[in-house]
């Protein structure tokens, strides 16, 4: 995603300089008044027949259409195993990660986002709709850091590019074979869509949740739903956080499964594209007093002059309801800017 691109859908929507900047978490000792939320129901849902945790997916497996569209379809979310990307890549990008966050806050404000920027450092972008602050700093990549990575380390940021460029390259190419089985199950007929008729565009948002005082009164990210087609996390085996709003089971937490599975979820736009059949997962992120979190998640999805239309499988043809009506991606995200979850109900028929 070319970052002029991605900044056009937003720059319509600027946030305000106090929208971006994080608190600086490394010398605070107490949750402020302007981060302490309600108590967060942060019971964990242990899993177990009745409550099973989230589908695990071998790439590999002959079925593997098949169940990665049921999982769409019914959690909009699913762990992946063998993905072919390498444990040591996930250890080097979490190591660059958390050399990035320790800099102390007059380093890190040097990259700060821009009011209608798309990159750099600085709070979530869904943070002036909620009347409290998130206890999470976020650095968005987009293709290479270069530029802000000189400003960091001028005589050392070549290690640091290097490995977020390779994972980006790897997360873009898992993310488009994982697009292929999504839209192969979706069966769109020859005359519509297919994934050739996109070009798609990739994002990598690297979240820390620092250690907090008071994680029954804080929240990591506020509950929404990922814009994109997909996203692809990674979290690391001790540091759990993910919660998903599951139907009749309210917040159930992603458990990892292992080091070296990643967790996919279904994107806005992959909701509308599938005409609702696969929901974009609604989802937060709680925190740890002892444990300094971090993720990584490579967002997903056409470039932004794309039009989503809803795809309608040849069985269906005659007889589906459309449910949204053709939208760019630009606009999407343009509107979700302005009205975050209230952007379905603008597209809807
Ligand atoms: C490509 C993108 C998806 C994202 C906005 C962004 O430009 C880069 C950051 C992403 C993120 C991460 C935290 C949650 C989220 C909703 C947000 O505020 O920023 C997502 C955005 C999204 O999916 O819309
Ligand atoms: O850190 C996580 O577990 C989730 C991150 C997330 O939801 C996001 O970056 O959009
Ligand atoms: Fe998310």
């Amino acid at each position: 995603m070319a970052t002029s691109t991605l900044e056009e859908a937003y720059k319509e929507n600027p946030l305000s300089l106090q929208h971006i900047l994080p608190i600086d978490f490394q010398s605070i000792q107490e949750v402020p008044n302007s981060h302490l939320w309600p108590k967060i129901n942060n019971v964990l849902t242990s899993h177990n027949d009745k409550n099973p945790n989230v589908p695990i997916i071998d790439l590999l497996a002959p079925n593997v259409v098949e169940l990665m569209g049921h999982a769409c379809k019914t959690w909009g979310i699913f762990q992946v195993v063998n993905h072919g990307v390498s444990l040591e890549l996930f250890d080097e990008v979490e190591y660059q990660a958390r050399r990035f966050f320790a800099l102390p806050a007059e380093q890190k404000v040097k990259v700060m986002r821009s009011t209608s920027g798309a990159t750099g450092y600085g709070t979530a972008r869904i943070t002036p709709f909620f009347s409290k602050f998130m206890w999470h700093e976020g650095f968005t990549i987009m293709d290479s850091p270069l530029d802000h990575a000189k400003k960091l380390w001028p005589h050392d940021y070549h290690k640091f590019c290097d490995v977020m460029e390779n994972y980006q390259k790897k997360m873009k190419v898992l993310s488009f074979q994982l697009c292929l089985f999504i839209l192969n199950y979706l069966q769109p007929s020859q005359d519509q869509h297919s994934i050739n008729s996109f070009e798609f565009a990739g994002a990598l948002q690297l979240n820390s949740y620092p250690c907090c005082p008071n994680p029954n009164h804080a929240l990591g990210l506020a509950p929404h739903t990922d814009s994109l087609f997909l996203t692809i996390l990674h979290q690391t085996n001790n540091t759990k956080g993910l919660q998903i709003l599951k139907k009749d089971q309210g917040w159930t937490s992603i458990a990892p499964v292992s080091n070296d599975a990643l967790i996919v979820n279904v994107g806005d736009l992959l909701h509308i594209l599938s005409n609702g059949e696969f929901p974009s997962v609604y989802h937060r992120v709680l925190v740890d007093q002892t444990k300094h979190r971090v993720s990584l998640a490579y967002f997903f999805g056409p470039q932004v002059d794309s039009m989503i239309s809803p795809l309608v499988s040849s069985k269906d043809n005659d007889g589906v309801v459309l449910k949204y009506r053709n939208v760019k991606v630009k606009e999407y995200l343009g509107l979700k800017a302005k009205h975050l979850e209230k952007v379905f109900s603008m597209i809807r028929f």
